[in-house]
Order: C-alpha cells, then sequence, then structure tokens
C-alpha cells in the first residue's frame, strides 16, 4: 500500500480515464487536496470535472495513476472505511425512491453500524443533527416522491451529513435550488469546512459563487488542469477569455473577485474565410 502524500487529504497522481479507449477525457492529471481546504473545480461543459471527482470518490476507478486518502491507495481500502470518512452529493439523485426523508437520512449512518446494530440511540442524534442543519427536519415524514428538486437535493445532503464525513465531495450540488437555498447551502459547507475542518472538493459552475466560497480554484479544460490558485490568482479577464471563451469585466467586492459576463469572444476571421 503506498504511503504518497500523507500530510494530503486527498491526493491524485497520473489520473487516466477514457469512455472510449481511442480518446482520454482525462490524461495524467495532478492534484492534490489539503486537509481542511475548500477546492472548487470548474471549467466548461464535459471538460472532464465529473469524471475527476468520480474517481476522487472512487465511484469509477481510474485506468491509470492512483488516488490516495491521507496517504493510503483507494484502490486497497474497504468501501464501508472510505464511506466513513468521505462522501459525494451528486449532480442527480434517483427520483423514484420511496421512503421518507428520514428514512433516506438514516442510510447516511450505514457505514458507522455494525452489521447487527440498528440507527438508534446516538446514531438517531446524528440523524436529527443531519436534518435540522440542512432545514429538513419539518419534512422528514414526507416521501422523497412528495418532493420538490431543491428539497430531494437538500434530503441527499442531509444523508451525506448524517454520515459525519471528513470529506465532503459536491457535484454541482446548487444546480436545483432557488438563490436564498444556493446561498444557505453554501453558508452551511462554509460553516462545516471552517468550525469542523471538513475539507471540501466542489464542481461549481457558478464561478462569482466559487470567488466567494473556496480557498482554491483549480480549471480545467479538454480533461487538463489549465490554471490553479486563489480565486484571485485565478479568475482574471484572460482566464475568462481563454478558459471559457468570453469576454468579462472583473471587479474585486471586499478582496473577492465577481465577474461580469460581456460576450463571446469574437473569433478573428482568417486571411482564407475572407478571400471567400
Ligand atoms: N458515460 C459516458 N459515456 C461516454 N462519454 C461520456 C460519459 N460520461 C461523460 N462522457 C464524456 O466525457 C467528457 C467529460 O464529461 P464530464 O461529465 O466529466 O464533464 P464535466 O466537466 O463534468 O461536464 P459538465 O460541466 O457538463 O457537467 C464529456 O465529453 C462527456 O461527453
Amino acid at each position: 500500500m503506498s504511503t504518497m502524500n500523507k500530510a494530503s487529504a486527498l491526493a491524485a497522481a497520473g489520473l487516466k480515464y477514457g469512455y472510449h479507449a481511442s480518446s482520454p477525457i482525462v490524461n495524467g492529471l495532478n492534484m492534490q487536496v489539503s486537509p481542511g481546504e475548500w477546492l472548487g473545480i470548474v471549467g466548461p461543459n464535459g471538460s472532464g470535472k465529473s469524471t475527476v471527482l468520480r474517481m476522487l470518490a472512487r465511484l469509477v476507478s481510474p485506468q491509470g495513476g492512483m488516488v490516495t486518502m491521507e496517504g493510503k491507495d483507494m484502490a486497497f481500502m474497504d468501501t464501508k472505511a472510505i464511506a466513513r470518512q468521505m462522501t459525494m452529493l451528486t449532480q442527480t439523485q434517483e427520483s423514484s425512491l420511496d421512503i421518507t426523508v428520514r428514512e433516506l437520512v438514516r442510510r447516511g449512518r450505514n457505514p458507522h453500524l455494525k452489521w447487527y446494530e440498528e440507527c438508534r440511540g446516538k446514531h438517531e442524534e446524528v440523524v436529527d443533527w443531519a436534518l435540522q442543519v440542512t432545514s429538513m427536519s419539518e419534512l422528514q415524514n414526507r416521501s422523497l416522491l412528495e418532493l420538490s428538486g431543491g428539497e430531494r437535493q437538500r434530503a441527499w445532503l442531509a444523508m451525506c451529513m448524517a454520515q459525519t464525513p471528513r470529506i465532503l465531495l459536491l457535484d454541482e450540488p446548487t444546480t436545483y435550488l432557488d438563490i436564498a437555498h444556493q446561498l444557505e447551502l453554501m453558508e452551511l459547507i462554509r460553516e462545516l469546512n471552517r468550525e469542523q475542518g471538513i475539507t471540501v472538493v466542489m464542481v461549481l459552475h457558478d464561478l462569482n459563487q466559487a470567488a466567494r466560497y473556496c480557498d482554491r480554484i483549480i480549471a480545467m479544460k479538454q480533461g487538463a488542469i489549465v490554471r490553479e490558485g486563489t480565486p484571485t490568482d485565478v479568475f482574471r479577464v484572460e482566464f475568462f477569455r481563454e478558459v471559457f471563451g468570453i469576454e468579462a469585466k472583473v471587479y474585486h467586492d471586499d478582496g473577492v473577485p465577481v465577474y461580469l459576463p460581456c460576450g463571446i469572444v469574437q473569433q478573428k476571421p482568417t486571411a482564407a474565410a475572407a478571400a471567400i
């Protein structure tokens, strides 16, 4: 078992993945996440963000390279041991599950229960806490089928919280949420990150939210990391032009970069095109 990257909560070395042998999506990616850090992964559609996150969570196995959690090669770790340390909220969840919110949240305790143990006593207290911090207590007896997309997303987040993870991976967690619930979720994660030291890795499309909340940003394009640094280092006019192909104005609010998209970068016509 490897003991690489002991200081990192998570680290990836030489990660490779492709859905078709001829065209790798991710080809030799290296990254590391420090304990207690909030890392944001950004990039255009199809740049490989979710694929990388799924490899970090061991939902898919890398076709090359390795992922280590606190220095241990995750390929050799027990699934339950991983689930006690790390959880991932995916972009979309199964929507046909006819169980109550509370039953779903109880599932988050499974990695902490012995095979003969039921979710009782202190485990039920954790379930209550998870429901409370995600504002789901009032909806706990409702079936998942009777929830809106945003409520369902919060129910799944409550399940992740009940797992009491040290590392939280989130793939576009705010997609279905209205702006108030988006901010509520980001503030909750900030609290978990700052007060409990939970390491957060989040894929985000809202770059202004990424700038406001993340300690560090990794920007991906075509399966590779093209920029890395603090939000101020990364979110510059050239970044928006080169990575997203847009013209943007960048302001600063209390030291946090805020961007305003102004238009698509116009491709200069080539001489050949002009001659037509
Ligand atoms: N199951 C699959 N089979 C084949 N190709 C896939 C599959 N899943 C993803 N891909 C392709 O892999 C590439 C990377 O996808 P991925 O979902 O990792 O990107 P992403 O950066 O998370 O995108 P988005 O911002 O749109 O969510 C895309 O070109 C996508 O079409």
